[in-house]
């Protein structure tokens, strides 16, 4: 099988695709977006892509692109804890505290936020799009002074010398993978653990009617259906307008969501189903 990730070599969605898969063929791609394509059409067949962090919240390109431009399905969650370490390339290390500029994936700046305002307060940060991309730069740029924010696999990887370990804010920090497939009805993979879950996308009815969310919230609450996360995104067809990201902790095709899924349609909301999945929890890179 076929697994694209968001690359390149030892990202932390490169971790967490290593934990899970093994003796498949991993295929890096650089952008969000450029793995799901690949996987819609049909160049890879799985992909896997960070989807939300304990800290920084959700990866609003994931979220959209499978709102807006995809029609993939999630077969399996993997969460991993997240540690950010600050690291220079080797012939830098005299002289990081200097460095002129630190760059890692927005989301691993965002993590860092604090650490960074009090110790590198002035330098520029600059968003890559990836940590190990970041990381693969300092490499690559030893003239120019810069850091890279990212895990020890890109430290080894890239040959850069850590400087400064867990420089996330927060200490609980964990990232949520998903694996996507291109499959409606796909096997469920035999390393999940957890008890099934599902992840709905819900817009609401167009004519605007006052508590259509509580109808919404309604459907599950009547039925015990509980919701572990509930988050809007804009519909981007003008200000005010939105659509729920909702999961609830039941599999997709039990008689109680069925009826809970007819509702909402019932009262005029488009429901897209992602997927009904596990959660598989992942060791710390190493
Ligand atoms: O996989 C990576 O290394 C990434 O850069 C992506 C990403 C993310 O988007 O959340 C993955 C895990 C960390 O939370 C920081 C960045």
């Amino acid at each position: 099988m076929k697994i694209g990730y968001l690359g390149p070599e030892a990202s932390f969605t490169h971790h967490a695709v290593k934990s899970v898969f093994t003796n498949e063929e991993y295929i890096a791609f650089p952008t969000i977006p450029d793995c799901l394509e690949a996987l819609a059409e049909g160049k890879v067949d799985r992909a896997v892509v960070p989807l939300e962090n304990a800290l920084e919240g959700s990866v609003p390109i994931t979220i959209d692109y499978l709102f807006h431009d995809v029609d993939l399905h999630i077969t399996a969650e993997l969460i991993s804890p997240i540690e950010q370490h600050l690291m220079v390339h080797p012939d830098n290390v005299d002289k990081w505290q200097e460095v002129t500029k630190i760059m890692s994936h927005s989301h691993a700046l965002a993590q860092c936020h604090k650490y960074l305002y009090y110790r590198f307060r002035g330098i520029d940060l600059e968003p890559s799009t990836s940590t190990s991309a970041a990381a693969k730069y300092v490499s690559e740029h030893k003239e120019e002074n810069v850091a890279a924010i990212g895990n020890s696999l890109a430290a080894d990887t890239y040959g850069l010398k850590i400087v400064e370990e867990n420089i996330h804010d927060f200490h609980f920090n964990h990232t949520r993978f998903v694996v996507l497939t291109s499959e409606k009805e796909s096997e469920l993979l035999s390393f999940e653990q957890d008890a099934e879950k599902s992840t709905l996308m819900v817009t609401l009815p167009s004519d605007d009617r006052p508590g259509a969310l509580h109808q919404v919230l309604s459907a599950f609450s009547w039925r015990q259906l509980s919701l572990s996360k509930i988050e809007s995104r804009p519909l981007k067809t003008g200000l005010g307008n939105y659509f729920f990201i909702i999961d609830v902790e039941k599999p997709v095709d039990g008689v109680l969501m069925q009826g809970a899924i007819e509702e909402l349609e019932a009262l005029g909301c488009t429901v897209k189903v992602l997927g009904s999945y596990r959660k598989h929890l992942l060791e710390p890179q190493k």
